[in-house]
């Protein structure tokens, strides 16, 4: 596609630190937009047959991070979807660059402190945070955070349970559709 999106056509990115709950509020937001949700990883793990951590075991990190990179540029061109990131992708410039010129980009924020609290829900599914202790995450989660600081809009989540961050959200775009359309 080689025209500039409006506004309205673009689609929605989400991004953040690993269990701010890009996928599941994506998918939120996503059915209250009637918009097809499509999650980066999801996308992989159907291409490989396996998810990113049997993937990073079985073919490394630089083979997943390379089929992240084609395949975010190349959906961050199309209309009118949601799409839910990998918490590393916006770490590649040319991810950011792409993402941030074609999409509307969402930081989902979450305090370390609350972030602590979801380890043992995400601990198992993550490559990177495998044989980390928990100083090693929380180097990894303030290590990440200048390159989510490159978005569009941030939403701080914890005090917000999925279905409110996707509320918020939804009104958050509603207005910015009425008032930059
Ligand atoms: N706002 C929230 N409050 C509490 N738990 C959440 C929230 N958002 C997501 N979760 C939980 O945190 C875990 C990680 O969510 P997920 O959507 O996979 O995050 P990400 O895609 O950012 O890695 C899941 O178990 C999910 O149910
Ligand atoms: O932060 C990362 O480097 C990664 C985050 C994961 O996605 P979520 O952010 O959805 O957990 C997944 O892409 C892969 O495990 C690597
Ligand atoms: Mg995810």
């Amino acid at each position: 596609m080689s025209h500039r999106l409006s506004l309205r056509e673009k689609s929605i990115v989400f991004v953040g630190f690993m269990g701010v709950g890009k996928t599941t509020i994506g998918k939120l937001v996503a059915k209250k937009l009637y918009r097809d949700f499509i999650d980066v990883d999801e996308e992989i793990e159907k291409e490989f047959g396996m998810p990113p951590r049997q993937i990073f075991e079985t073919y490394g990190e630089k083979t997943f991070r390379e089929r992240e990179q084609s395949l975010t540029i190349s959906l961050s061109k199309q209309p009118l979807n949601v799409i839910s990131l990998g918490g590393g992708a916006f770490l590649n410039e040319e991810i950011r660059k792409a993402c941030l010129e074609n999409c509307i980009v969402f930081f989902l924020d979450l305090s370390w402190d609350s972030w602590k609290e979801r380890i043992s829900l995400i601990i198992d599914s993550r490559p990177v945070l495998q044989n980390k202790s928990l100083e090693e995450m929380k180097e990894l989660y303030y290590s990440r955070q200048s390159a989510y600081s490159h978005h569009h809009s941030k939403l701080q989540t914890d005090h917000m349970n999925e279905e409110e961050a996707a509320e918020y959200l939804i009104e958050s775009l509603k207005l910015t559709w009425e008032l930059y359309a």
